[in-house]
């Protein structure tokens, strides 16, 4: 999952820690150093930024012999680390670099811009003082950065369910083709093995075979399904359903709900039709994670014509790029709630956007 992104960023963390140059405590005060494009820079060049994190207060470099004596009692409680001298030029091919792999990688641009800019914020400075290796300063800069962008507050999907009164209406959108039917029946066997009961409801009506494609699902997994006539009323099918919750004691209803109309309009009156008639609870948008940017698109443009609570990325298993991923709850502002990793009813993993990002960045040779 991923593997082409896990790739591109390990190609930056390797190109960042080679572009970083590691000095020792006598160099960094006392001798002149290399930049990248091999012009010499004295000391007295790096010294309005070039403040040592800790212990250094704000001498300038040039002070008299009280405050040299000073800065040398204080280096001498640093003896054992090691300083990193981080340039904004040292830095600027990696980051560029890192900004290619991240629009190669299919994540939306104004997203990729802010994870480098974040990266650059975390690292450039005159120097840094780290306990541990250069690799960990630049990893955590780079999870950092990714973690901001990806990890947005909102739905927890269990709790929300343990919590709310029930029926749990949820109402699933986003164009047909993605996976949406499979994933209302994996979230099925999810509430299932965590004690909850449902009933699915088709309410797309529009597409022949839905009926029956859901039916299906219900039949392997041993659940009640809603149906009405093709062309029927999407909201009538998700009201019954309710219904049936109702008088059977079903804890969530899971309403299917037809993908792209012809218009962001029909869209709109189609989800505002079954918010006045079952007022659900959760609206959660479907796309699969292999389109890519066409998935983020497509979530912003619902979201805009019709705003949803969360998003599942079905397909994660089969995508190597990770964009989607990495791009659509911050354009969107709303949270990944699952990812769908396969074809069983098991297939389904909880997003973390921590644990995500770790699991990008954990291969590291
Ligand atoms: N590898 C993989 N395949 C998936 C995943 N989710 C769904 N699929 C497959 O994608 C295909 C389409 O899924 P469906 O649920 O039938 O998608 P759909 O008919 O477009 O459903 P709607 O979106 O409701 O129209 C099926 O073969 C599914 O098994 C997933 O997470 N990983």
């Amino acid at each position: 999952m991923f593997d082409g992104l896990k790739d591109r960023l390990n190609d930056f963390r390797e190109e960042a820690d080679e572009a970083v140059e590691e000095v020792g405590e006598d160099q960094e005060t006392e001798e002149p150093r290399e930049r990248s494009d091999g012009t010499r820079q004295e000391p007295e060049e790096q010294d309005g930024d070039a403040e040592i994190e800790e212990g250094d207060g704000e001498d300038d470099g040039e002070g008299d012999e009280e405050e040299e004596g000073g800065l040398r009692a204080k280096a001498k409680t640093l003896v054992g680390e090691r300083a990193f001298i981080i340039e904004e030029d040292d830095l600027e091919a990696p980051l560029q670099d890192l900004e290619m792999a991240l629009l190669a990688s299919d994540v939306e641009v104004d997203v990729a811009d802010e994870v480098v800019e974040g990266v650059r914020e975390s690292l450039v400075g005159e120097k840094k003082h780290w306990r541990d290796s250069k690799n960990e300063l630049i990893d955590d800069a780079l999870r950092e950065a990714l973690v901001d962008v990806v990890d947005v507050d909102g739905l927890d999907f269990d709790s929300y369910v343990r919590d709310t009164d029930k029926p749990v209406v949820v109402v699933f959108t986003g164009v047909n083709g993605v996976g949406k039917t499979t994933t209302i029946a994996k979230v099925a066997k999810r509430l299932e093995d965590d004690g909850f009961s449902s009933v699915l409801a088709n309410g797309d009506t529009y597409r022949a075979g839905a009926n029956q494609q859901l039916s299906e699902h219900a039949d392997a997994l041993g659940k009640k399904v809603i149906t009405h006539e093709q062309g029927g009323d999407p909201a009538a099918v998700i009201y019954d359903a309710v219904e049936y919750a109702e008088a059977n004691g079903v804890d969530v209803v899971l309403g299917d709900t037809a993908g792209r109309l012809h218009t962001s309009d029909d869209l709109m009156n189609q989800l505002a039709k079954i918010d006045r008639v079952v007022d659900p609870d959760l609206t959660v948008f479907v796309d699969e994670s292999v389109a890519g940017q066409d998935a983020t698109n497509r979530a912003r443009e619902f979201n805009d014509a019709a705003e949803f609570d969360g998003v599942v990325l079905t397909k994660a298993d089969a995508d190597s790029a990770g964009g989607a991923a990495v791009s659509v709850a911050r354009v969107t502002g709303k949270p990944i709630v699952f990812l769908g990793t396969g074809q069983g009813y098991d297939d389904l993993r909880e997003f973390d956007a921590e644990g995500f990002v770790d699991e990008l960045l954990e291969q590291r040779e």
